[in-house]
């Protein structure tokens, strides 16, 4: 199990040039690599906070990226409510403006034609992941380079809530459910297995609202929050928060970003 890095940044700004500092360097490592880079987004304030620099960094070359959704609500890809429309906002249209654009095959969005039933749109979903990892070989688990995550109040991660059965779930990569208590009820998320398969997980909170949340996890290690069991198994798990959001934990990692 990997141990975690914690980075605190005393803005809200420093914190997003130090993400645009990291993708950057996981994107670079993984096109060498594998000649892609395949990345998963939240939804909530994340895309904003990570795509403030990024989206205008041309040393990253956005035509080897693949893009998944961490979890998304299951509702049309206009609706004020999507994680995907939110991505657009942040980074997919500013790309296509600029000349840089993410080919359209490999931004993985929701089947809008799916978004009635979460279970379809959760099998779908997972076809898609297998279409792009699995290629003739079956695999257990996709290996995503990076997971972009953000967190609730409550300690929800994806869309994986307290108390929810989904924590439990095993052998689904993406499962559905329709019981969100966060509006809207009906959503797909990656789970756990996939989270903690993943290469480098890195986790992005801002603000004294996520202060008490965060404590919970890295200093008291709270298990009832769903945050604090995604553990990458070989991969690395970093946080990235700014200096309102980590003030009261008990120690944080110093920052190898030259800010
Ligand atoms: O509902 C969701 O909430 C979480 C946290 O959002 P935030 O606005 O508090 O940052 C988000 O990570 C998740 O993707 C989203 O669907």
């Amino acid at each position: 199990m990997s141990l975690s890095k914690v980075y605190s940044f005393p803005t809200n700004e420093k914190l997003s040039e130090a993400l645009n500092e990291y993708v950057a360097h996981l994107s670079r490592e993984a096109i060498a690599r594998n000649g892609r880079f395949t990345i998963a987004f939240s939804g909530g304030s994340l895309p904003a906070t990570v795509c403030r620099f990024l989206k205008d960094n041309k040393e990253v070359d956005f035509s080897k990226w693949y893009v998944f959704w961490a979890d998304e609500r299951c509702v049309t890809l206009d609706n004020e409510e999507s994680n995907f429309k939110l991505l657009r906002k942040e980074l997919l249209d500013h790309l296509v403006q600029t000349d840089r654009g993410i080919p359209p095959d490999q931004v993985m969005q929701i089947n809008e034609d799916l978004v009635g039933d979460q279970n379809a749109a959760a099998e779908d979903y997972q076809e898609k992941l297998g279409s792009v990892f699995s290629g003739t070989t079956k695999i257990k688990y996709p290996e995503l380079d990076c997971i972009l995550l953000g967190i609730g109040p409550d300690g929800h991660t994806c869309s994986l809530f307290p108390n929810h059965p989904l924590l439990e779930e095993k052998t689904k990569w993406v499962a559905g459910l329709d019981d969100s208590p966060k509006e809207p009820p009906r959503r797909i998320t990656l789970t756990y297995p996939v989270l903690n398969h993943a290469s480098n997980v890195v986790f992005v909170a801002n603000g004294a609202g996520k202060r008490k949340t965060i404590k919970k996890i890295l200093d008291e290690k709270d298990v009832h929050l769903p945050a604090s069991h995604v553990a990458p198994f070989k991969g690395t798990l970093s946080w990235f928060l700014d200096d309102a959001a980590s003030k009261d934990l008990s120690e944080t990692s110093p920052s190898p970003f030259k800010l």
